[in-house]
């Protein structure tokens, strides 16, 4: 089963469907073995973690593809990247699509703020027009080599132009052979509800930490139709407070015995990288040379 279909079961059979954000490979395995059930790769993450840049589309389709190869390497749940505005025109956007789809994601989703764009949760934000973006989603359309690999279209239009606008792109992008959509940066529960009464295909939203939308639950949007809740970064932030509070505490007191209980151990490492089990099967390769 391709990774796209794998992700089209998914939100047909969760509802909502959680999305993880997992900023790396060994995240992503984490999430798998917690028991979710979909991966998210995050374009402010890739920024921030890979690169140590702000989330200001700096970073190119190359730096994401090494991400998403290393996450599909060891995670066999359905990834959702984010490929901001898709890194250029329609050729661009043709070989991104393309390249995505060779390095094993199972979708995207592309937004419709210009190619100098911001977090999604910031003020002045500018969008290109209606029919830019649905030239954006075509091209998409167009370069799939998988039709299940998910074209998801994100809309910052909300906090520009308005409900009605955000309304009026999606289903422009829906018509242009879009399969979902992502509606940025609400802030009332019951707008999730009234967008999906006027946009016929699931929907995601975004519960990103001290942004502008608040920290509903999965069951609240799931009563307003939300098909999918991502929680795009959150795992990141909890893992950065955690190493800043390391690295403070060592500096300060010269060692980090206090710091040792909020720290995942050698052990649990080792399960989650199945580390014993690379071990016995290097003892069994080698076993032979070592009775000579
Ligand atoms: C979804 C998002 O594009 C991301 O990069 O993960 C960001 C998340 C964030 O900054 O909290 C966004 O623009 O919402």
């Amino acid at each position: 089963m391709s990774a796209g279909l794998k992700l089209r079961k998914a939100v047909e059979e969760n509802n909502p469907l959680q999305v993880m954000g997992t900023i790396t490979a060994y995240a992503a395995r984490m999430a798998e073995q917690v028991g979710h059930k979909a991966v998210y790769l995050s374009g402010g993450g890739v920024a921030a973690n890979s690169l140590g840049m702000p989330d200001l589309g700096i970073s190119t389709a190359e730096d994401l593809l090494v991400d998403i190869r290393r996450i599909t390497d060891v995670c066999s749940l359905p990834l959702l990247v984010d490929i901001d505005t898709g890194f250029g025109g329609a050729f661009n956007i043709a070989r991104t699509t393309r390249s995505l789809i060779k390095a094993g994601a199972a979708g995207f989703h592309m937004e419709d703020q210009v190619a100098a764009k911001r977090c999604g949760h910031r003020p002045n934000k500018e969008i290109v027009s209606q029919q830019e973006m649905v030239d954006r989603i075509k091209a998409a359309v167009d370069a799939r080599t998988d039709e299940n690999f998910v074209i998801m279209a994100r809309t910052d239009a909300l906090g520009v132009e308005g409900m009605q606008s955000a309304i009026d792109r999606s289903n422009a992008c829906l018509e242009a052979g879009a399969d979902m959509i992502f509606p940025e940066a609400m802030s009332k529960l019951e707008d999730y509800k009234y967008f999906r009464e006027h946009v016929n295909a699931p929907i995601l939203a975004n519960i990103t930490e001290f942004g502008q939308t608040p920290l509903f639950s999965c069951e609240e949007l799931g009563e307003q139709g939300v098909d999918i809740v991502l929680y795009c970064c959150g795992a990141y932030r909890a893992m950065n407070k955690a190493a800043e509070t390391f690295y403070r505490d060592v500096l300060e007191k010269g060692h980090q015995r206090d710091v040792v209980e909020i720290m995942q151990t050698r052990e649990e490492l080792y399960n989650y990288l199945g580390y014993h089990e690379y071990e016995q099967k290097l003892d069994q390769l080698f076993a032979e040379g070592k009775e000579k």
